[in-house]
């Protein structure tokens, strides 16, 4: 039946061509992820801790970095990405104090249409490197506290809510980037659901965030990363290269939950 076009659409047609969107969003953010796995496969470790080295170059250079009294950064996989290690170390040689993921089990979806929920991701106190070394890798083999040990750990949200005393800095992993510093991750939400968290805690007030990048990353300057309203921007990329990134205007993703 042909709809009289001097209506509006009725609600319900309204859902569909939203659910439609989000659906090709979702599909075309899959098959980047797919493209760029297979590239990254075929890294050995050596192009990596070289990369690797770079970046800790370029941000120990940073002055973002430099000034900066609580860093979170991410701990790295054994493969895919670029490897932490040498900034844990340098961040607590400079007497910073480090914030590291605690990812919780993420809330499970009724049907296979709707769109995924969010996971959950805290940003927990790394206490010194003892405690560092004494992580046990997680099933995506990325080193992670226990949840016993949440008890005595400070978490950067609920700091901002006893003190105002938030992350200055945020390193973040991606599977991939693009040159206006778009980023994609691996599908659960869990830094664009974090950062919306910090800002409504922080009445927008962000910290500077970095996205680190092994150069098969990047993609070409004439390609871009899908995004869509929930996807944070970041202030500046790094690549395994040698180049920065900063990215030109400052805002948040175009949902726009600043306060
Ligand atoms: N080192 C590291 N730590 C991190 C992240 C990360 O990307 N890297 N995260 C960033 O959010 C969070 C954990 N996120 C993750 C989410 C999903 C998968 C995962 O499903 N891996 C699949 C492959 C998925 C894909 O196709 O990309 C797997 O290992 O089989 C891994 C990490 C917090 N900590
Ligand atoms: N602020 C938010 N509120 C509600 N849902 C969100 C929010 N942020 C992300 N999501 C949802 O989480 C799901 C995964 O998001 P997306 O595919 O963008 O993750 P990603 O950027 O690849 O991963 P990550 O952020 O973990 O690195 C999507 O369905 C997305 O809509």
């Amino acid at each position: 039946m042909q709809r009289d076009r001097t209506m509006p659409l009725s609600p319900l047609s309204f859902i569909s061509k939203r659910m439609s969107t989000n659906e090709t969003l979702r599909n075309a953010k899959r098959n980047l992820r797919v493209s760029i796995s297979k590239k990254l496969e075929a890294l050995d470790t050596t192009t990596i801790q070289e990369q690797s080295r770079i970046v800790f170059e370029l941000l120990t250079s940073l002055p973002e970095y430099q000034q900066a009294q609580n860093v979170s950064v991410y701990l790295s996989m054994s493969t895919g990405e670029i490897d932490t290690n040498a900034i844990v170390r340098d961040a607590f040689d400079r007497g910073k104090h480090v914030f590291i993921p605690f990812t919780h089990r993420s809330l499970q979806n009724t049907s296979q249409d709707e769109e995924p929920k969010p996971s959950i991701m805290d940003m927990v106190s790394l206490d010194s490197l003892d405690d560092y070394n004494s992580l046990k890798r997680n099933s995506w083999g990325i080193p992670t506290p226990t949840k016993k040990s949440l008890e005595t750990r400070r978490n950067c949200i609920d700091d901002l809510k006893v003190d105002g005393s938030g992350l200055d800095l945020i390193i973040l992993p991606g599977v991939a980037f693009d040159s206006d510093c778009r980023r994609l991750g691996h599908g659960k939400g869990y830094y664009d659901y974090f950062l919306k968290r910090y800002s409504e805690q922080s009445g927008g007030k962000m910290p500077f965030t970095v996205g680190v990048a092994l150069k098969e990353q990047l993609l070409n300057v004439d390609k871009e990363v899908p995004t869509g309203d929930k996807d944070w921007p970041l202030d500046m990329i790094m690549v395994g290269s040698g180049s920065l990134i900063r990215r030109q205007q400052s805002e948040g993703p175009t949902e726009g939950q600043l306060i």
